[in-house]
């Protein structure tokens, strides 16, 4: 717990209480109250974090316990709630909570949690690091210093690409724009939460003719052609991944189940770009490959998704990120299309690839 904050201990405690584990809640509700420090109180008015709303929820906890004496201490004790712990306590012990049901809770599949967890080290390949100064001329001047993970898929990762003054660039156009991830329901224009990926995306489409015209943007896109060769015609986007923030393993590549993919393609590759180091937790892991990229600022992810003959989903790059399990994650991160590299490479032809409707995926 040495490294949690205040508002960390609260989003725990919340979730247990939504989950009707009331003790394990109150626990972290008061780990919770006890690092509420005066140093933070500003930071925690802009983060809208109100101790008060901690107190009623650890009162509330009690009641939950049939501890209606310890809940009224506990409100007697703040200021504010003192004066409406009669009209907070009838509320609670008249309006028992119904806890969210087990099929809605996260589910991570036991392989992807196992590959998370272990202190795993990726096994010492035969593969080289090396200078990469051919993929465009560009790099002949500024070679760009790269890691081969994997061959069958290609992964690869490219190290110091962003520089700090980019990546402070990137975050202020984009990072204001962040929405909450959700998953578009069937009624037009409501989102829930996605139970597959949990933390903050954008910008939205409508704000991006703004994002796209910004010079670091432009820059971004340079970089992704120097590393992959490929051209990028597609948003860029940014997930930012609170504590706990993870993404469910699955596949990028969506194999004729989106209708896009007729107009731009599938999506043949992915470029993840990393924009902080995260010291436990949030690496993206390949769970079939056993292979584990561990968030380092400035870093650079690219893979294929498809199997260069067939154009085929190539099954071993299933991945996801694991959970962040100390402070957070920012990446940026961006789908090479098919089609957009039809002056490059050759393209899918229709016949050649096995479609199969790709579920695995929100
Ligand atoms: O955050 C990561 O490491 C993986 C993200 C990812 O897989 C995706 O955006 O499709
Ligand atoms: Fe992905």
């Amino acid at each position: 717990m040495a490294y949690s904050t205040t508002i960390d201990c609260f989003s725990i405690g919340t979730l247990f209480f939504h989950f009707g584990e009331y003790e394990n809640a109150a626990q972290f509700l008061q780990y919770s109250l006890d690092l509420v420090k005066p140093e933070y109180y500003s930071v925690n008015h802009v983060l809208e974090f109100e101790s008060s709303e901690v107190i009623m929820l650890l009162a509330r906890c009690s009641v939950e316990l049939d501890m209606v004496e310890d809940a009224r201490r506990i409100l007697m004790g703040h200021r504010d709630l003192a004066e409406h712990s009669d009209r907070l306590l009838n509320f609670y012990t008249h309006t028992r909570h119904v806890p969210t049901s087990w099929e809605e809770k996260p589910f991570l599949p036991l392989e992807f949690i196992q590959i998370c967890r272990s202190s795993h080290q990726n096994k010492p390949s035969r593969l080289h690091c090396r200078y990469n100064a051919t993929t465009t001329p560009f790099l002949r001047l500024a070679p760009l210093r790269m890691e081969e993970l994997s061959l069958d898929p290609y992964i690869a990762v490219y190290h110091n690409v962003l520089s700090d003054a980019e990546i402070a660039e990137v975050e202020r156009v984009i990072e204001p724009l962040l929405q909450r991830i959700g998953r578009y329901d069937e009624t037009p224009n409501s989102m829930s939460p996605s139970k597959r990926r949990t933390g903050f995306t954008g910008p939205h489409i409508d704000d991006y003719m703004h994002v796209s015209r910004a010079p670091v943007i432009e820059r971004v896109h340079r970089h992704i052609r120097d590393m992959t060769g490929l051209f990028m015609n597609e948003h860029l986007m940014m997930i930012k991944y609170g504590l706990g923030g993870h993404c469910d393993q699955h596949y990028d590549f969506l194999n004729a189940s989106y209708p896009s993919t007729h107009a731009m393609g599938d999506r043949m590759a992915t470029v993840l770009f990393y924009l902080n180091d995260v010291k436990h937790g949030g690496s993206t892991a390949f769970t079939d490959l056993q292979l584990k990229v561990p968030s380092e600022r400035g870093k650079v992810l690219f893979w294929y998704n498809m199997r260069g003959e067939t154009h085929n989903l190539d099954r071993g790059t299933v991945h996801g990120s694991c959970p962040v399990i100390d402070g957070s994650k920012k990446i940026l991160s961006c789908f090479i299309n098919e089609l957009d590299q039809m002056f490059i490479q050759r393209t899918y032809r229709p016949g050649n690839r096995h479609s199969e409707n790709i579920k695995e995926w929100h």
